[in-house]
This record gives C-alpha cells, sequence and structure tokens, in this order.
C-alpha cells in the first residue's frame, strides 16, 4: 500500500484508517478469530454472528486488505458512508399494541413478481474478490430466500453463467458507456437470458474518490461480461485505483435524461433508475417514463456529503406520487431498517455490503444467512409494531426528525 498522501488533510494527520488492516490473517484464521471469540468467564457464548453487522468484522478476517478496502469503502472523508446507517437511528418507530399478530406476512411483489420480504439484493461488482464461485453462491443465496438479486453489469461470473445457475427472477444493473454499442449489447443479453428488468444507474458519470483504494492501487478483475468486446489497457498505469482509472475511461459522462429515451429504444424491459436523490430527479425521472426509482447514493462511493438515502426517501415518494415503485439503498443493517423505509413509503429495500461480507466470511451460506437475519428482523419488527402484513405499516408508524422539529419551536 502507498503511504503517500491522498489528500489535504492526511498531510497533516495520518489517516489511522488506512493502518486498520496492517497484519490483518486470511480466510483460514476466521475459525481461530472465532473460536477465541468465547467469552473468558462465560465460556461457551456463541461466536457464531447474531445480526448482519456482524459479518463484516468476519469478512475483513477473510479478506486480503484491497479487496476489503474495496467492498467496505466510501468517498472521501466518508461523512455519508456513516451517515448512511446514523440516518436510520434518528428515526423512531411508532408501535401500536393490541392487534392481532399471531401470523404475520411479509410477502410482497415488486414490478408484479411475489418475492418473500421487501428486501432484494443490490448490484455490486466483482463477487470472485470474495469467493470463487463468485456470483453464482450469491444468486443460489437469493433464490433460496426467495428474492431478486440485481446483477452487477461489472459481475465476475458472466451475465449467461449466473442465468443459469438456478431458477430465479433477477433484474440487471447497467451503465451507459461511451461505446452505446456495448451497453446494448450487455442490455439484450440480459433480456435474452431471462433477466426481467434493467436497472440504469444514473449517479456514476465517473468514480468518486474511494481513497483506501487510491492507496492499495487497487488491481480490478478483468470485466468478465466485457470479454471480447473491448480491451483497455489499465494494469500499466501505477498511479491511484486502476478501477477508477478504467471506469473514468467507459463512463459516458455526457449522459442526459433524454437518452431514457434511447435505452427505451433498444430494450422492451422495465427500467428502474438507480441514485436518485432529490424531488427534483424524481419528478423528470416519473416524466422520462421509467418504471421505477431507487433512491441510493451508491452505498456513500461516489459524492461525499451527499444525503442519506432515508432522509430524502420521503420527498422523492411525495414527487413520485405514486406513479411507480420507489425503492431505497444504503445503510439497510437491520429489520427496523426495513420497517422504517416501508413507512416512509419504499416498496422495498436492497441490500449491497452486508450481502458481500456474509459472502466473504461464510460463501453461499453466508449471503442465505444474512437474508435470513433481516427477514426475521424485519417479522418481529411487524409483529411488535403491530403490523401484520406489509400493507399495514404506515408512515404514523414512524417519527422522523422533521416531525419533531415543530414541537420542538
Ligand atoms: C463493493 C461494491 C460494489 C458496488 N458495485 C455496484 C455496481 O456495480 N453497480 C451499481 O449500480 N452499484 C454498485 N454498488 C452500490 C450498491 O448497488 C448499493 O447502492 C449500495 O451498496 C447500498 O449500500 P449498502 O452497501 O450500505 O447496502 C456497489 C457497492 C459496493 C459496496
Ligand atoms: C464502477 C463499477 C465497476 C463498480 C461500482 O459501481 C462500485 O465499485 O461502486
Amino acid at each position: 500500500m502507498s503511504t503517500q498522501p491522498v489528500n489535504v488533510a492526511t498531510q497533516k494527520l495520518p489517516d489511522m484508517r488506512y493502518e486498520r488492516h496492517a497484519g490483518v490473517p486470511r480466510q483460514t484464521d476466521v475459525s481461530k478469530a472465532l473460536a477465541h471469540a468465547a467469552h473468558p468467564v462465560l465460556g461457551n457464548s456463541s461466536s457464531e454472528p447474531v445480526n448482519v453487522n456482524e459479518f463484516e468484522e468476519l469478512a475483513r478476517l477473510a479478506l486480503p486488505n484491497m479487496y476489503y478496502d474495496y467492498y467496505a469503502g466510501g468517498a472521501e472523508d466518508e461523512h455519508t458512508l456513516r451517515e448512511n446507517m446514523q440516518a436510520f437511528h434518528r428515526i423512531t418507530i411508532r408501535p401500536r399494541v393490541l392487534v392481532d399478530v399471531s401470523q404475520v406476512d411479509m410477502s410482497t411483489t415488486i414490478l408484479g413478481y411475489p418475492i418473500s420480504a421487501p428486501i432484494l439484493v443490490a448490484p455490486t461488482a466483482a463477487h470472485k474478490l470474495a469467493i470463487p464461485e463468485g456470483e453464482l453462491a450469491t444468486a443460489r443465496a437469493a433464490a433460496a430466500a426467495k428474492t431478486i438479486m440485481v446483477l452487477s453489469y461489472s459481475s465476475s461470473c458472466s451475465i449467461e453463467e449466473v442465468a443459469s445457475s438456478c431458477n430465479a427472477v433477477r433484474f440487471f444493473q447497467l451503465y451507459i458507456f461511451k461505446r452505446r454499442d456495448i451497453s446494448a449489447l450487455l442490455a439484450q443479453r440480459a433480456e435474452r437470458h431471462g433477466y426481467k428488468a434493467i436497472v440504469l444507474t444514473a449517479d456514476t458519470p465517473r468514480l468518486g474518490r474511494r481513497e483506501a483504494d487510491i492507496k492499495n492501487k487497487m488491481i480490478y478483475p478483468p470485466e468478465k461480461n466485457l470479454e471480447g468486446l473491448i480491451s483497455i489497457n489499465i494494469q500499466c498505469v501505477d498511479q491511484g485505483s486502476k478501477l477508477e482509472t478504467f471506469a473514468n475511461q467507459m463512463m459516458d459522462a455526457s449522459l442526459r435524461w433524454e437518452d431514457i429515451r434511447w435505452l427505451r429504444s433498444i430494450t422492451s424491459l422495465p427500467i428502474l433508475i438507480k441514485g436518485i436523490l432529490t424531488h427534483e430527479d424524481a419528478t423528470r425521472a416519473v416524466e422520462a417514463g421509467v418504471d421505477g426509482i431507487i433512491v441510493s447514493n451508491h452505498g456513500a462511493r461516489q459524492l461525499d456529503f451527499s444525503p442519506a438515502p432515508v432522509s430524502v426517501l420521503e420527498e422523492v415518494v411525495d414527487a413520485v406520487k405514486g406513479k411507480v415503485p420507489v425503492l431505497l439503498d444504503g445503510g439497510v443493517r437491520r429489520g427496523t431498517d426495513v420497517f422504517k423505509a416501508l413507512a416512509l413509503g419504499a416498496q422495498a429495500v436492497l441490500i449491497g455490503r452486508p450481502v458481500l461480507f456474509g459472502l466473504a466470511a461464510k460463501g453461499e451460506g453466508g449471503v442465505r444467512t444474512v437474508l435470513e437475519m433481516l427477514k426475521n428482523e424485519l417479522e418481529t419488527s411487524m409483529a411488535l409494531a403491530g403490523c401484520p402484513c406489509i400493507k399495514d405499516i404506515t408512515r404514523s408508524h414512524v417519527r422522523t426528525e422533521h416531525d419533531r422539529l415543530p414541537s420542538m419551536l
């Protein structure tokens, strides 16, 4: 790892983040780490994770530093990375009692496709950095949980391999490249292989500054889905993150709202737009004819100091006026987070890093456990808040900072 400063602050005050993984052991030491975690007095208390947050440490132990940093990191000072979770913590739940919750039903639909709970797998790149089976394991875990996986265009297993891994509803995430023909080809391959929607990521005209990746001179694996389509020689670049160099060469930074029409012309699949954070853009997205909106700041990896998605969710929902479904991702780590997002008008949430951490720590079973944990927590939250089914979760079940403000004046 380079020790050169990558920002003004680190010139004066070394940022300890980059030291945190020094000497971190590899996968073989995870079981030893787990064994040592037994309580010295109580002895046999289980060291298995009991919530999804606990998978992060296991993943950190399992992964080479460069890959852990890539998965975990956010942009610049990582203010938004912290805020994505803290914004959920500022919302409280207003439970109702004496409601019959002997049966709790979390099932719902997205674009008409039934899922067991409103928790989807967000598109994240390069799952083979976590384990050799890569996205095939993730796809099987999502199918076992009866939910939808959004495959990243930058998957390390191909569109076709994932399509034939198991029978399930999947969506495909797309970037629009300078080479439009390549984006069109990817969308058409996804459609041909049974993916049911295109998720257009709109928040990446160029890559955000992920300083851990810059320090690590992040090496990015070859793009499986672009094999034979394009060759960009970035491995010779000695400076900074090679992913950043690659992405900035590929992305079409001139993309505009008018271009949604082009995307419509090359696919008959529904189009969800990912990366909306304001009511202005939500209105434009509806006008542009998209079939759904994902409120997202890309897991705080793009623009630092962009708002936490849950803090702007209601603004987007109000602008959309029910015309298309609104989903959310960013910072969802608990069933109560899912409950809060639904109460503020999201139809479902997606999770990114917890899936990667589950995969790195415990493979396919880890992803399955992560999804089951969130579902179990959501079910408990619904029971304790007096909501037997998803449609029973309403705005009046949460209290936000905006609600509190008037009462303080
Ligand atoms: C390692 C990593 C890779 C990602 N790759 C993509 C990607 O290829 N395409 C995309 O649209 N979003 C990508 N994202 C963003 C996720 O789709 C999602 O917005 C974010 O992870 C949600 O936040 P969370 O990680 O707090 O759940 C990536 C996120 C991470 C952490
Ligand atoms: C640019 C992509 C290849 C990956 C991505 O979106 C990410 O790392 O956040």
